[in-house]
């Protein structure tokens, strides 16, 4: 199981890094083997920062993470149980090495005794566990493969290993509708398998669609987290009220959602100053930094 335990980052920001800006702050969750768990907020609200800390890319300022109770240690031996599929697909490969170099490199870090014909079955095979064609997809160069085909191969790429959790950034935002689902119901399959899999996202929406837990994230900090059908089916927060009215919606025209002016939750009962209004369903102050104690 991953856990974060309020978490913090700072960032030094500025002309010679005079200044800070807390990305990150006083963030706790845990993603359980076999869930999906969707991080949703705005941009710029510290989803990636999350994502960068918990694969060990950036260290955090305070708290913890741990996986299987072991804190982050990055390195072959971590990287085994946890990998990052992020955004732009085409950033992860080599334009001149054909795609099927990523599967090379997974078994000269991590399988060198395998042999060259096992190993085949064995890529052979995660090919297809993500619905892809070897013949069709393997020995071509990336810029012959389409988005959605690499990010499926990245997907394949890290069911090689001994895959824990999956840490999925943005990834389907740069697909179209119907690739989009599919690779979304894909992330669906490998949680049936008992990986974890922390989806980040702007959309609300693509989150909802797989996600037993949601935890939403404004200025860095989480105002609304817990099961997903009871933090949409009867969001608290004004910030997930503002977010759930900005879903596009059929035959029906835009309104603004009711402005921040009160909140009934200022005093914060659990960790990250949340408070948990029904079983499984916490919600932080909607006035956050202007809260009185
Ligand atoms: N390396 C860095 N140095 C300084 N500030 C940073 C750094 N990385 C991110 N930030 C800042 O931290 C905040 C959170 O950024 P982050 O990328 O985590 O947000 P995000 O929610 O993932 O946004 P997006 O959806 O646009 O990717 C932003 O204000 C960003 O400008």
């Amino acid at each position: 199981m991953l856990k974060l335990d309020n978490v913090t980052k700072v960032y030094r920001v500025g002309a010679f890094g005079g200044k800070t800006l807390t990305a990150v702050g006083d963030v706790s969750f845990d993603v359980r083997p076999g869930e999906v768990v969707s991080l949703i907020g705005e941009s710029g609200s510290g989803k990636s920062t999350i994502g960068k800390m918990i694969l060990g890319l950036t260290p955090v300022t305070g708290g913890s993470i741990t996986l299987d109770g072991v804190p982050v240690a990055p390195g072959k031996e971590y990287y085994r149980h946890v990998q990052g599929v992020f955004q732009d697909p085409f950033s992860c490969y080599n334009p001149v090495f054909k795609a099927d170099r990523v599967f090379q490199m997974i078994k000269e870090a991590y399988y060198p005794g395998v042999s060259a014909k096992d190993w085949a079955v064995r890529v052979n095979a995660a090919v297809r566990d993500v619905r892809l064609d070897p013949d069709q997809v393997l020995g071509r160069y990336p810029h012959q493969l389409s988005g959605g085909q690499l990010q499926r191969l990245l997907i394949a790429r890290a069911l090689l290993l001994d895959l824990k959790l999956l840490i999925a950034d943005e990834i389907t935002s740069m697909l179209d509708a119907s690739t989009r689902i599919d690779v979304l119901n894909l992330l669906a399959e490998l949680k049936e398998r008992g990986l974890g899999v922390l989806y980040v996202t702007h959309d609300l929406s693509l989150g909802t669609y797989l996600a037993e837990r949601t935890v939403v994230l404004r200025h860095g900090r989480v105002v609304e987290m817990g099961e997903t059908d009871k933090v949409f089916g009867n969001p608290l927060h004004p910030y997930t009220r503002q977010l759930l009215a900005a879903v596009p919606r059929l035959h029906a025209s835009w309104e603004e959602a009711e402005p921040v002016t009160d909140c009934p939750y200022h005093r914060g009962e659990a960790s990250g100053g949340l408070f948990e209004a029904e079983e499984g369903h916490f919600v932080a102050c909607a006035r956050l930094e202007s809260c009185p104690e």
